[in-house]
């Protein structure tokens, strides 16, 4: 099993802020675990410092998931998710950071939608969008909209996910694959077409996965793929380069979990708990 490119480099001088702020937004009453595992997989891929936006009623829910975590609590509605003044807390707040994930547990509420409207206008930062971020595209109408450079995007979209950003039927595989191409090269962004095996294309590009396997077809390994390809983009890495490496170890965490527990036991948890260990096996690794 190797890499399809090296682990970003740890100077033996270097500090915390060498390998990235990262910033990840979602969640919501019900879905606290989602953004949870995007934050916590974002720690074991190599972050420094891995900070969560949440609704204000979720804060100490996620916060109790992980003490390495920072959280940054956001106006939430009576349903406990994101309301539209979430936004003006948000963009005092997003500066500083290297690269955003966004989207888990979000629902596509109104709020949702306004912060994925903010998150297009920050074209110069590293971004993840998934899971309800890309239903509030669908809901946008996105994939229509006039050709744009959206800058460095990566979006991680399912079969469903895709299907309701494109209209491919999810069943057709390869005619999403096709669509997600012609998506990636209409705004100018990378795409995950996860499943098994996932494929990632960008305007011209097409790589397929070799790792994983369908015991990770289990509630909330998608959201712990959105925060490994965030690190990876955190830690300087290109959209294309990010999102291959970041499948990769991902599939790679999902096979050695399943190895462990058995593909039908496993869960999520397993397959993010399963991650540092890998980064240990390769990081000296002779690529
Ligand atoms: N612990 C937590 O907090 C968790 C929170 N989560 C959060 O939940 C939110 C909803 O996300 P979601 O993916 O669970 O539901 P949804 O968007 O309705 O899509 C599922 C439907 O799409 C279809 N489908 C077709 N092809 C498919 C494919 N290849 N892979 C998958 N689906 C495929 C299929 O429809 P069917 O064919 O069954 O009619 C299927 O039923 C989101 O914000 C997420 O982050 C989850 O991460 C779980 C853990
Ligand atoms: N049969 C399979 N083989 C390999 N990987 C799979 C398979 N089914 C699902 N996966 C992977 O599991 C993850 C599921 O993502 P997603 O559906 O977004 O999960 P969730 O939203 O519940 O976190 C994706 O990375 C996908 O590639
Ligand atoms: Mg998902």
């Amino acid at each position: 099993m190797t890499p399809p490119l090296p682990f970003p480099p740890r100077d033996s001088g270097a500090h915390k802020g060498d390998f990235g702020r990262v910033l990840l937004i979602g969640g919501s009453r019900g879905m606290a675990g989602s953004i949870s595992l995007s934050a916590i997989a974002a720690l074991h891929s190599g972050s420094g410092l891995v900070s969560v936006a949440v609704p204000d009623r979720c804060l100490e829910t996620v916060a109790s998931f992980h003490p390495c975590l920072m959280t940054i609590p956001l106006k939430d509605d009576a349903r406990g998710q994101f309301c539209s003044a979430a936004i003006c807390e948000l963009t005092e707040r997003i500066g500083p950071f290297d690269a955003i994930g966004c989207g888990p547990g979000m629902t596509v509420c109104e709020g949702a939608m306004e912060i994925v409207k903010l998150l297009l206008r920050q074209r110069n930062c590293k971004r993840v969008l998934d899971a309800d971020a890309i239903n509030c595209l669908a809901k946008m109408q996105w994939a229509t909209a006039p050709a744009s450079d959206a800058g460095p995007l990566v979006l991680t979209p399912h079969g469903g996910e895709l299907q309701r950003l494109t209209g491919v039927n999810a069943k057709d595989r390869e005619a999403q694959v096709d669509a997600a191409q012609s998506l990636a090269a209409h705004h100018g962004v990378t795409i995950v077409v996860k499943g098994g095996p996932t494929v990632v294309v960008d305007g011209d590009r097409r790589w397929t996965n070799d790792t994983g396997n369908p015991g990770m077809a289990t509630g909330g390994t998608g959201d712990v793929l959105t925060g490994t390809i965030t690190s990876l983009l955190g830690q300087g890495m290109t959209p294309w380069d990010a999102a291959r490496l970041g499948v990769w170890l991902h599939g790679a965490a999902g096979d050695a979990a399943a190895k462990r527990q058995g593909q039908t036991g496993m869960t999520a948890l397993d397959l993010l708990q399963s991650l540092a260990p890998l980064t240990a096996v390769f990081e000296n690794r002779a690529i």
